[in-house]
């Protein structure tokens, strides 16, 4: 597949002396979306920072949609559009002026007809006079993005599009990003919920501490991270787990009273059921049941940890 974003050994050493990316090589096709993870500090900002032209390369490059983001820059940043992690905007001013005035910056002629097609598709049109002080939280994001796309990029980042927004915010967020997607807008997003990148994603890259860990297609690493955890609280706690449930590979706990079970949610399987029924076969009685997903956090850390060894 062609790629619109090439990044070649980039790497970002601050002046503090602190190398925040380490020859980070990664290609974006084309129409894709894709979700960069990465726990907190892992550099993701600092590349979508670098690839925006907000923050230089120490060293390395970067290639958006065939122009060098330092040698051609204009013409790089022309085809980017970034909504930044931070809502900045100017309190008092209207939203109209807001994205026209984006759209300006990029030196593109005034067109109040595409501003107002922008401004519908992201159900903005009908706040277009209101100022900015004036809108919640999830419109002043919608406004971002609208301000994002004023210079009709071909290539969207999001960093961290649905931080502290509900839940149905998020899935109109989700939707309207698939609608631009659909217009052919490529889309790079950053998120913590495992959640998003799920349901969005066509792949997934892992970014940790400056490095990125992986790159696959979301199914790939889903079925990696789709694990589940059952805790099984105990009545009276064992010494040890009897061998009758050794295929399940099962932990005990350092109090003998609860069971670990770790399973694919995604798999269609009856295994806890018989788990259960051979928990009562072996005389345990159960006390409590409790049935986590891996956050995102410890499938991270599992990953670092496996790629570590
Ligand atoms: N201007 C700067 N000077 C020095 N260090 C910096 C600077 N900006 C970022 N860093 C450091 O670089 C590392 C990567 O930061 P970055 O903001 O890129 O991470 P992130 O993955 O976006 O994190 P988060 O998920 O918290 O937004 C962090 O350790 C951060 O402290």
């Amino acid at each position: 597949m062609p790629s619109i974003i090439r990044v070649s050994g980039l790497t970002k050493t601050y002046e503090s002396g602190f190398t925040a990316l380490q020859n980070v090589d990664l290609d974006i096709h084309r129409g894709e979306i894709f979700a960069l993870l990465g726990p907190n500090g892992a550099g993701k900002t600092t590349l979508i920072s670098i690839i925006c032209g907000i923050s230089s390369p120490s060293e390395g490059s970067v290639q958006a949609d065939g122009f060098d983001i330092v040698r051609d820059y204009r013409a790089a940043r022309s085809k980017i559009g970034l909504v930044p992690q931070e809502l900045c905007s100017d309190a008092f001013e209207n939203v109209w002026s807001a994205v026209n005035f984006s759209r300006g910056l990029f030196g593109k002629p005034s067109n109040p007809e595409f501003i107002e097609k922008l401004l519908r598709q992201l159900s903005l049109w009908d706040k277009k006079d209101a100022q900015m002080r004036e809108l919640s939280g999830g419109m002043k994001r919608r406004v971002m993005i609208a301000k994002a796309l004023s210079h009709e990029p071909d290539i969207l980042f999001l960093d961290e599009p649905t931080a502290g927004v509900d839940v149905e915010l998020r899935k109109d967020m989700w939707e309207m990003v698939r609608q631009l997607r659909e217009q052919g807008v490529t889309i790079i997003l950053t998120t913590h919920y495992i959640e998003e990148a799920e349901e969005m994603a066509d792949r997934i890259g892992v970014i940790r501490k400056g490095k990125i860990l992986l790159v696959e297609e979301k199914q790939a690493l889903m079925d990696k991270l789709g694990s589940k955890l059952l805790s099984i609280r105990l009545q009276q706690p064992v010494s040890q787990i009897p061998a009758e449930l050794e295929e399940f590979n099962l932990q005990l706990d350092a109090e003998g009273d609860t069971l670990s079970y770790r399973y694919d949610s995604r798999q269609e399987s009856d295994s806890i059921a018989r788990l259960l029924r051979k928990l009562t076969e072996q005389g345990l009685e159960i006390r409590d049941l409790h049935s986590s997903e891996s956050s995102l956090e410890q499938i991270f850390v599992s990953l670092v940890h496996e790629k570590e060894q």
